[in-house]
């Protein structure tokens, strides 16, 4: 029984073109339409869900009748252009017949080093989890070169994973799982079931490239792996045409590669919210609230905090100091700016009476808070 999988909340769960396009033979919608059954029960069952598909070159190859992948850039980018309509029309009819919204997200590597659209991107993808659609993301390939060129979705998978601080990234790809040896030119080669994400002694038997559709092998997906440990995610590599393979795992079965990180989720996540968000205001506490804070471990009520200062979101980082100016600790608010002026000074049972709604009754939760 793996627990972490089966108690994981947010999921990103990724398929590589190679999967997608039954080896370059166009979209292969029966098994999409399979996955999609699978993910709709994870979702009924609560699990938060974020999709990251590749197959948009595989797929404008197969509408322009290519067989041999392109080489040149501009032939690749537009193969991309045309395939990612097939391939999100193809996803979305599929959710609506279980009627699922879904919604288009292109994004670049760069998106996410980038702070404002980090956060941007970061708010929409929350918006839309929240609102129980499911995100599809791809690269946005007309813009890129690199990660076309290398044709590694997976890494973009990882950053999504930290982006949206998912419990659990599965890779779905063409084979079992990671083996201790590419199962190419390996015939005897093993499953490896479990092992941890930073084990130096994977990088040995990830070796290789992928194959002539997908690009990244099993090194891109140990890098992704690594990739999502940073924001504390365990990452399973998993066959995709395994029968029901996500429900076997939601159901804790022992199946794929489980990478797990090497911290948990909450130190893993403590860090990573450390080093990299901008703080986007500053709460003012009482002395009650920084004993709490700091000695007793306990999350920032609003009854706590005597002024808010700047203007930021519901999740972004704010510093919070005590009066004398000290700062104390950082952490994502529950509330933006103008709710927090709003509820601060109150307990959190007024919290419904002054807004209307309350998201949670604490402004921020310790879980996110880093003390300074
Ligand atoms: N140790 C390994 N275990 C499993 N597969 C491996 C290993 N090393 C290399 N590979 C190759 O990686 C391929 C999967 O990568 P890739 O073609 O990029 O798939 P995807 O399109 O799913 O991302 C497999 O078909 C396999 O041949
Ligand atoms: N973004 C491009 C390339 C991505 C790609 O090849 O990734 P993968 O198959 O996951 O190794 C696409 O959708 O075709």
């Amino acid at each position: 029984m793996r627990s972490k999988v089966t108690g994981a909340q947010r999921w990103v769960v990724k398929i590589g073109s190679a999967l997608l396009t039954a080896d370059g033979k166009g979209l292969d919608r029966a098994a999409m339409g399979v996955w999609v059954e699978q993910m709709v029960a994870l979702h009924e069952a609560g699990v938060e869900l974020v999709l990251v598909s590749s197959g948009a070159v595989a797929a404008g190859m197969s509408r322009l009748g290519w067989t041999v992948r392109p080489s040149a850039m501009h032939e690749l980018q537009a193969a991309a252009a045309i395939g990612q309509m097939g391939l999100v029309q193809a996803w979305e009819s599929s959710f609506a017949e279980h009627g699922r919204h879904t919604a288009q997200i292109l994004l670049t590597h760069d998106d996410l080093s980038d702070r404002k659209r980090y956060l941007n991107a970061r708010s929409t993808l929350r918006a839309l989890v929240e609102l129980k659609v499911i995100p599809v993301i791809n690269e946005n390939d007309t813009v890129v070169t690199d990660e076309i060129r290398f044709g590694d979705n997976d890494t973009l998978a990882a950053l999504v994973a930290n982006l949206v601080e998912a419990d659990l990234l599965v890779i779905l790809t063409d084979r079992d799982g990671m083996f201790d040896a590419d199962p190419r030119n390996n015939p005897d080669a093993n499953l490896i079931y479990e092992a941890r994400a930073d084990d130096p002694a994977l990088d040995a038997v990830a070796g290789g490239t992928g194959g002539a559709l997908g690009r990244g092998g099993m090194q891109t997906k140990l890098r992704a792996a690594r990739l999502a440990a940073r924001s504390g995610a365990h990452t399973i590599i998993v066959g995709g045409r395994i029968e029901r393979v996500l429900d076997r795992l939601k159901a804790g079965e022992r199946i794929g590669t489980l990478l797990s990180p090497e911290r948990g989720l909450l130190a893993a996540r403590k860090q990573w919210l450390a080093g990299h968000l901008q703080t986007r205001g500053t709460l003012v506490l009482d002395a009650g609230a920084v004993t709490a804070l700091s000695k007793g471990n306990k999350s920032l009520l609003p009854v706590g905090v005597k002024l808010v200062q700047g203007s930021f979101r519901r999740g972004e980082m704010v510093v919070c100091v005590a009066p004398d100016g000290r700062e104390i600790a950082r952490g994502l608010a529950n509330y933006s700016a103008l709710e927090a002026q709003k509820i601060i000074g109150q307990s959190s049972e007024a919290i419904v009476g002054l807004l209307g709604y309350m998201a949670e009754p604490e402004l921020v939760h310790r879980d996110n808070l880093i003390l300074v």
